[in-house]
């Protein structure tokens, strides 16, 4: 498996994907991605924190360095041979890259996500959901590979391809190299992440939130999806939770590029995502700005989270 005296963990990305024999063209669209983050972390580092002018199909103000991210991105996509069909946050549409699906794979991805917290100096992250073919409107459970990039005190780049879990560190070499293999979550946690507005909370959410804050559950919000998903991931226990709200049935975070590869990542780590009443991943996306409401961690924090809601709305 590794040369004599090579630790497995100095393995890079593309030879870990080729060591667990993934597709050809599934190891070059994510050595692409992996590639692209390289500059993104460069120009968070020094890049322009202003706003770009513009704003983006939700209406919100669009950072320079959103549509930085977003052009960064798209033309490692565009250049890398295997790409029928991309979407991001940052466009008002379905970008086609490549007439024929066969062989090909079509992306969404939230080029920069949180983008908000850089000019707090809060980490931030890139989130990639990866399908077979031209058509993004799939149940998430259809997705080929999912990962993030975590723009954190360290680069960390976070995949599965429905066979685990694993965790790359960025070198000084700006090389990914192996640092977990199969990353699990616990049944249940003591951390959450509650977002959205507490006071606009339903009867259920509220009582979820109650019941975790008195077994002695510890509160944990950055703000940033990557950051507090990737937390519950690498300890292996929390919830996290961006619920439906009075007046926002459908939560916040967006299903497409937000909600199935971190449902994706979760389910193949042991644990679980759900709207609080069906699996994330059971949802079948009908337009690119598709939201839903989530509770995604520990899988018996989820249930519980469902149960609650079920009953009380
Ligand atoms: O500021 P709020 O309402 O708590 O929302 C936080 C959520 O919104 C987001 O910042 C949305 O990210 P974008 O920057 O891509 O819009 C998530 O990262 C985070 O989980
Ligand atoms: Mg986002
Ligand atoms: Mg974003």
């Amino acid at each position: 498996m590794s040369e004599p005296g090579k630790t497995r963990f100095q393995i890079d990305l593309r030879r870990y994907l080729r060591e667990q024999e993934e597709d050809r063209d599934l190891i070059r669209l994510i050595c692409e991605i992996a590639e692209a983050s390289k500059y993104i972390v460069n120009s968070i580092r020094t890049g322009d924190l202003g706003v770009a002018g513009t704003s983006n199909l939700y209406g919100e103000q669009q950072l320079a360095l959103d549509v930085l991210a977003d052009r960064i991105l798209r033309k490692r996509l565009f250049h890398s041979g295997v790409v029928a069909n991309i979407v991001s946050e940052e466009t008002d549409d379905i970008i086609p890259v490549s007439p024929d699906c066969e062989g090909k794979f079509s992306v969404a991805y939230d080029p920069l996500d949180g983008s908000s917290l850089v000019d707090v100096n809060l980490a931030v992250g890139t989130i990639v959901s990866i399908y077979a073919g031209c058509n993004l409107f799939q149940s998430g459970r259809n997705q080929v590979a999912a990962l993030y990039i975590l723009y954190g005190p360290r680069t960390t780049l976070v995949y599965s391809t429905g066979r685990g879990v694993h965790e790359f560190a960025m070198n000084q070499l700006m090389e990914y190299t192996l640092v977990r293999e199969n990353v699990r979550v616990a049944p249940s946690g003591s951390i959450y992440s509650p977002g959205g507005q507490r006071n606009l909370y339903s009867a259920g959410t509220e009582s979820f939130v109650r019941q975790l804050e008195e077994n002695g559950a510890k509160l944990r919000y950055s703000g940033g999806f990557v950051p507090d998903i990737n937390q519950i991931l690498m300890k292996g226990k929390g919830v996290f939770l961006y619920p439906h709200l009075q007046g926002q049935p459908e939560g916040k975070l967006r299903l497409l590029y937000e909600l199935n590869p971190m449902a994706f990542l979760m389910e193949q780590a042991g644990g679980a995502a759900s709207t609080g009443r069906v699996p994330i991943l059971d949802l079948v996306p009908t337009k690119i700005d598709d939201r839903a409401p989530v509770f995604i961690g520990c899988r018996e924090d989820v249930a519980r989270a469902e149960s609650l809601v079920a009953a009380q709305g």
